[in-house]
């Protein structure tokens, strides 16, 4: 009986450790069972994910297969853009051409020497009693009009020194442009603006102002002078009264600007010079220099002229031109300081050389804008001046008749005829910017005074005399 006891223990002992290690291997079951369910449950949400992916990927597939359309479609239509621009370009150039070709056309139609009057306003200190201004009447005047203006001044005159009977004299005159007290500076530089494109195209333009002393020449080409002797801080011109020099240079970069488009480049570079006594000085130079270096002019036979020691600076901004003018101005006064005398009794060039290249088409242009401030024409009483200022006096007076000689001559238009270029400095520097293949314009300044009237007809006269000159076709510069 104990044996069986003890055999059923043992039994019973046995089946508690089976138990035990079935129940340990049932909890490792389970473990691993609930880590196959885990395991699943993560492949069962990746497989959704995957899924999903799959389903978006799809969608991009088929996005990109339409951006692909789109690409070829827009690839075609660049194409077609790209030959429509080539067209365009090359009708561009063409037209840029027939621009050139009818501007020149246009140009030559009103002459290639043209003739405008300006009379300035009076000053606030002039306007002094009645009778203080000159009786004149324009007529025409439209700045924008075609054809030449017409203006009449009027004066009482005694007629008969018995009776002092008094009639009215008249003076009529009449030239290609007016300009009356009211007109602006932008005013007068439209016409100019046209020759400033004539010398962009490659011609050589020649822009002088001819007339007394105080009648505005240099309001004209510079604009007004600051009051302030210390030019650094102060601009010598405000926007609206600018001259014709800054305007002139203002539109070249803006045209060459435009120009880029079409393939031309250009480079401007310029000099200022002054003639004082038949004798060349360097206003962008040193002043120390003034009056100590002889400046030869050479003309080369590509019919470019050259100074000798002349200081060229490269106009590559618009700030540049007001740096170069001040400097110009400040060595003028200085130097006719230096020579105890007055800026009014010299003339005065600004040489802008304009070169053009275009890329597309290989063509190359070359032109001269000169602007020419003369001295005072004013008729100086020879017999009563003496020294230096007798021979300031003849060297103006030679110069400016010269002028008008090499005008005459040119306006005879003989084939070979003998052109007094040589007779004075600024003739003979102009020599390839005067004549058939140049455009000149002469602006006549005239004061609004009765007592300057005198010189004022003088100046008509002399204006009307190179008015009735036409010189023959102008030629691109080489
Ligand atoms: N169109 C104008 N509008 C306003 N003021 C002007 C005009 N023209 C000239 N003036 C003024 O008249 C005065 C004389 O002008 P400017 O100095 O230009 O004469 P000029 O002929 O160059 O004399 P100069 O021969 O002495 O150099 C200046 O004070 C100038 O500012």
């Amino acid at each position: 009986m104990n044996r069986q006891k003890e055999k059923h223990r043992q039994q019973n002992q046995q089946l508690e450790h089976s138990n035990r290690q079935y129940e340990q291997r049932r909890a490792g079951f389970d473990a691993e069972l609930k880590s196959i369910q885990s395991q699943t449950t993560r492949l069962f949400s990746k497989e959704e994910d995957i899924r999903q992916a799959c389903v978006q990927l799809q969608e991009k597939e088929a996005k990109l297969m339409g951006a692909q359309k789109t690409v070829e479609d827009l690839t075609l239509q660049l194409e077609k853009t790209e030959a429509r621009m080539f067209e365009i370009d090359t009708q561009l150039l063409e037209d840029e051409k027939i621009r050139r070709k009818r501007h020149n056309q246009f140009q030559e139609l009103k002459g290639n020497i043209r003739v405008f009057c300006r009379m300035r306003p009076s000053l606030p200190s002039e306007r002094t009693h009645e009778g203080a201004l000159v009786q004149v009447q324009f007529e025409g005047g439209q700045v924008t009009g075609s054809g030449s203006d017409k203006m009449e001044f009027s004066e009482q005159v005694i007629a008969s020194t018995v009776t002092n009977k008094r009639v009215t004299k008249t003076y009529p005159f009449s030239f290609d442009k007016i300009f009356t007290p009211e007109h602006g500076q932008a005013e007068c530089f439209e016409e100019i603006s046209q020759l400033v494109q004539s010398a962009l195209d490659g011609y050589n333009v020649c822009i002088f102002a001819y007339g007394q002393t105080g009648s505005g020449k240099t309001f004209t080409m510079q604009g007004p002078a600051t009051h302030n002797n210390n030019s650094n801080n102060k601009d010598h011109h405000d926007a609206n009264n600018a001259g014709m020099i800054p305007r002139a240079v203002h539109q070249i970069y803006q045209v060459a600007q435009m120009l880029s488009d079409r393939g031309w480049t250009y480079t401007m570079e310029g000099q200022f010079l002054e003639i004082y006594n038949e004798a060349i000085h360097d206003l962008l130079g040193e002043v120390s220099d003034y009056g100590k270096i002889k400046h030869e002019i050479r003309h080369e036979k590509n019919g470019r002229t050259t100074v000798a020691d002349m200081t060229t600076v490269q106009l590559d901004s618009p700030s540049k031109v007001k740096t170069m003018l001040r400097k110009a101005n400040h060595n003028r006064a200085t130097g006719a300081t230096l020579l105890n005398e007055r800026s009014s009794r010299s003339h005065s060039v600004f040489i802008l050389r304009l070169s053009g290249h275009n890329e597309t088409t290989g063509e190359r242009t070359s032109g001269v804008l000169n602007l020419i401030d003369l001295a005072g024409s004013e008729r100086l009483n020879a017999s009563g001046a003496t020294g230096d200022r007798l021979t300031e006096t003849k060297a103006i007076n030679k110069s400016l008749s010269c002028l008008g000689d090499v005008i005459h001559a040119l306006a005879k238009n003989k084939e070979g005829a003998y052109i007094p270029y040589r007779n004075s400095k600024l003739t003979y520097l102009l020599q390839n910017s005067l004549g058939g293949n140049c455009k000149t314009l002469m602006f006549v300044n005239i004061s609004p005074l009765s007592e300057h009237f005198g010189e004022t007809l003088c100046s008509l006269r002399f204006a009307t005399k190179v008015n009735s000159c036409r010189i023959g076709t102008a030629r691109k510069a080489k």
